[in-house]
């Protein structure tokens, strides 16, 4: 193919952050055979804020975390970028999660003992990278805790210690950011914060998010809603609102559960 043409193509290619293809994870044998992922295929495009939302059991913890490298699949591809996951060794994918993956839990998960500056650098000094400092005062800035740097998680809200979470997940401008529940802790208003927060990285930052969440408000800050049902995708929603959430729900309620 001639040189222009490769780049031609390359240019029309939708840049794609994670991509899942076929993706099955089956736990256990015989009776207590599971299959929480039949078959999954989605694209996360980079610089986009996704949101995977479903009925509880329906896969979606189970798909972040083959996607994450946190667990392993049975079949089937993940990509982070252009690296694939099956195959690679416990070591290549610690190296990988610590390399190009940022995550924020529900339990927001701070060390008590270090102050919000030190807890969001924190996972750059384990692996003994040196943070680039153009890029910390960004997010810190974006991150709106500038007063409260110095101050340790128990001198902080809810949603500010979520906000801290969330900023040490891009410290180290990851090639991804995986946030599993990061409002089930928190109520409407330190939700908001965190979210808030969560989208700018996206819109102002250029960073990539994908979110499980069981809230059509919390969804509706996503640029687009994947839902699962029965471990595969049921649906596939655009520039949601709480309102357009919660009809694919209630669509998805009225047609029944298979399970
Ligand atoms: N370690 C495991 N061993 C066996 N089965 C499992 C295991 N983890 C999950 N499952 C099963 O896989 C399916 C998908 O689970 P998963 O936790 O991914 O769902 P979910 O959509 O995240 O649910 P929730 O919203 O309740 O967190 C469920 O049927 C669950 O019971």
């Amino acid at each position: 193919m001639p040189q222009h043409a490769t780049a031609t193509t390359r240019l029309r290619v939708p840049s794609v952050a994670a991509r899942a293809t076929g993706l099955t994870k089956i736990y256990g044998e015989s009776e207590t055979r599971v299959v929480a992922l039949d078959s999954v295929t989605v694209e996360f495009g980079r610089g986009r804020f996704t949101a995977i939302m479903g009925p509880s059991g329906s896969g979606k913890s189970t798909l972040m975390h083959c996607m994450a490298g946190l667990d392993t699949f049975s079949g089937g591809s993940a990509r982070i970028g252009d690296t694939e996951l099956s195959g690679l060794t416990d070591r290549q994918l610690t190296r990988l999660r610590r390399e190009k993956i940022g995550f924020v839990f529900q339990s927001f998960n701070l060390l008590p003992t270090l102050d919000a500056l030190e807890n969001i650098t924190l996972p750059l000094d384990i692996a003994g990278r040196k943070p680039d400092q153009e890029w910390l005062e960004l997010i810190v800035g974006t991150v709106g805790l500038s007063g409260r740097l110095r101050h340790r998680p128990s001198q902080l809200s809810g949603g500010q210690q979520q906000r801290v979470a969330v900023a040490r997940a891009l410290a180290g401008r990851p090639e991804i950011v995986f946030a599993d529940e990061p409002t089930g802790n928190l109520d409407s208003r330190s939700g908001a914060e965190a979210l808030g927060f969560l989208r700018d990285s996206v819109r102002e930052l250029g960073q990539t998010v994908v979110m499980v969440t069981h809230d059509p408000v919390a969804a509706s800050y996503a640029d687009r809603v994947v839902f699962l049902a029965d471990g595969r995708v049921s649906d596939d929603l655009p520039a949601p609102t709480p309102e357009t959430v919660l009809d694919r729900m209630r669509l998805f309620d009225a047609k029944g559960r298979t399970n």
